[in-house]
């Protein structure tokens, strides 16, 4: 089994854009031995504090309103009312909101805590309790290759999304195969290459990405190859890139069902993850998204994308209450995108989250 843990060294990229904020330390691939327990991620600590930087930088839209309500002197009603409305402009959801705020007074009661300050830090600790079910590993490799599925609504990020992972798993050493399922844009097959191309672009990893795409046609047809391909070529991993849709195109989510029952006809278990990629610029919408796709495909996981320089991170507030009663259990985002480049991608991690989320001043 291998999981996505930091790399020690930053990854040769693209050039950084002029004004950009400095690279964060991204997530890497290491393969401990199955049946092995994973180790807990383990974080150098300078590549650290740079992600830190950069991700409290990227949520300080959301953060800085929310903040703004601890710098009064005074814990008093209009504290709890502030902190409401900050929190439903955030994109927590009413649900999410009401939860913290219970939570909150039920903390600031047993605490004592008589400033501002002191509840800010147990508003970090009321949302860390809340986002710690979604706090979870993306693990690789119990059965090679390890096929993934990636949806998501048009532009949220997923082959973005996949250049990342797939640069990750290229610089572990793993061979990846990525299919094309968007088989009637010529544009996304186009840019699922130059992904590939990057991510295999530096000498290390060299031939360890691969790509299978077919111009027009069935995109189910297209992921059952990449699966026998994939098989036949000894990949770590085969990842489906599939076309942007909306949960309420009914015909295009049967596309994307049939595609999820084919990669299970070419390999046993397939596909062993499926990803939902979102936007975390959408917000609340962002949670009907999970809900429809979840409810179509069973998600193993999610990818919120785009929250460098959001309002709207405290969505990831409203899928948490929302994952609570999911019947399958909490649905774990295991990657957060922050931008637009190659080493922009960061395993998701609560605490972080919280603290970044209440840093923006
Ligand atoms: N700022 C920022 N931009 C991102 C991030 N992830 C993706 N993008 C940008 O979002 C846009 C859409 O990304 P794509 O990866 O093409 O999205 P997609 O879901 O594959 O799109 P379709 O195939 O059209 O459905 C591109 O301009 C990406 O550069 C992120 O984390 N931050």
């Amino acid at each position: 089994m291998f999981s996505f843990f930091r790399k020690k060294t930053p990854v040769p990229a693209d050039p950084p854009a002029a004004a950009s904020p400095p690279p964060l330390s991204p997530p890497a691939v290491a393969a401990p031995p199955s049946p092995a327990p994973v180790p807990a991620p383990v974080a150098a600590p300078a590549p650290r504090a740079s992600w830190l930087a950069r991700l409290s930088a990227g949520l300080k839209k959301t953060g800085s309103s929310i903040a703004q309500v601890f710098t009064g002197t005074q814990i008093d009603e209009t504290l709890y009312e502030e902190l409401e409305a900050a929190l439903l402009m955030a994109d927590a959801g009413v649900g999410a909101t009401r939860h913290l705020l219970e939570d909150l007074r039920r903390r600031v009661k047993a605490a004592k805590a008589t400033d501002p300050a002191a509840v800010k830090g147990l508003l970090i600790e009321a949302i860390t309790e809340l986002l710690q079910p979604l706090e979870r590993p993306l693990q690789l490799g119990a059965v090679e290759p390890t096929v993934l599925m990636v949806a998501g609504v048009n532009g949220a990020g997923k082959t973005t999304t996949i250049g990342k992972l797939t640069r990750h798993l290229a610089d572990g050493g793993h061979k990846v195969l990525l299919a094309a399922a968007d088989t009637f844009r010529a544009a996304a097959r186009e840019q699922l290459a130059v992904w590939a191309d990057r991510a295999g672009a530096a000498p290390q990893t060299d031939k360890l990405v691969e790509i299978v795409s077919q111009e027009s046609g069935d995109p189910a047809a297209v992921c059952f190859d990449a699966v026998k391909a994939g098989q036949a070529r000894g990949c770590a991993a085969v990842i489906a890139d599939t076309a942007g849709r909306l949960p309420t195109q009914l015909h295009l989510m049967e596309e994307l069902k049939k595609i999820q029952r084919t990669l299970g006809k070419a390999m046993d278990g397939a596909p062993h993850e499926v990803l939902l990629v979102i936007d975390g610029n959408t917000g609340q919408n962002a949670l009907s998204q999970v809900q429809a796709f979840d409810a179509a495909l069973g998600l193993t996981g999610l990818v919120v994308t785009k929250l460098d320089g959001t309002a709207k991170g405290g969505v990831l507030a409203a899928i948490a209450l929302w994952a609570r009663q999911r019947a399958a259990g909490p649905v774990p985002v295991y990657f957060i995108g922050v931008g637009e480049k190659l080493e922009d991608l960061e395993r998701f991690q609560a605490r972080e989250f919280a603290e970044a989320l209440l840093q923006g001043r």
